[in-house]
């Protein structure tokens, strides 16, 4: 099952200029920043208590963000709940009718294997899962 909001993802045009924001408005630094190349972004995270921040910068024009950036703007991007097992949670949504981007789970960012669903199966909202990598 879902077990909490691991993080919030936020599109933004700089992660420079978000960085400082963000600083300034949670009061501590980034903990990692972190390029994710199979999505196209670069990423940094901001830690508060047991919920993550993450901001997404696009690093190519097609990746999800640069679309997204260019359809709706900076804003709220993606919401992501941990689950245990992402293999047994993809299974479980498919037999509750929802249809997983990708089956096949792949690696995100900070240690996670990840799947989405689409914002038209979510009321609008796009869904990330995310499981920690054990290593
Ligand atoms: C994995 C690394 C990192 C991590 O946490 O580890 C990340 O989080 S990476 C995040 C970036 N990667 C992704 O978002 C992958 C999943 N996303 C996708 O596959 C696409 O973005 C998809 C399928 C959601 C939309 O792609 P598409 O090419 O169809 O874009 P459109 O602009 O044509 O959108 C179609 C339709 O969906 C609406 N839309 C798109 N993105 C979002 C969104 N983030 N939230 C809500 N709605 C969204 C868009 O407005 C269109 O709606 P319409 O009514 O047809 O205009
Ligand atoms: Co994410």
């Amino acid at each position: 099952m879902l077990t909490n909001v691991e993080h919030i993802g936020i599109a933004v045009k700089s992660l420079a200029a978000s960085n400082d924001l963000f600083t300034k408005l949670l009061g501590g630094k980034p903990y990692k920043a972190e390029a994710v190349e199979s999505e196209g972004v670069t990423t940094s995270f901001f830690k508060i208590n047991q919920t993550k921040i993450e901001l997404l910068e696009a690093t190519r024009p097609d990746s999800p963000i640069a679309k997204f950036l260019e359809k709706k703007g900076e804003g709220i991007h993606h919401l992501a709940f941990e689950v245990s097992d992402i293999y047994a949670e993809i299974e479980r949504l498919k037999t509750e009718g929802f249809t997983p981007l990708n089956e096949t789970p792949r690696r995100g960012a900070d240690n996670k294997l990840v799947c989405f669903l689409h914002p038209k199966e979510t009321n609008g909202v796009l869904v990330e899962l995310c499981q920690e990598v054990k290593e």
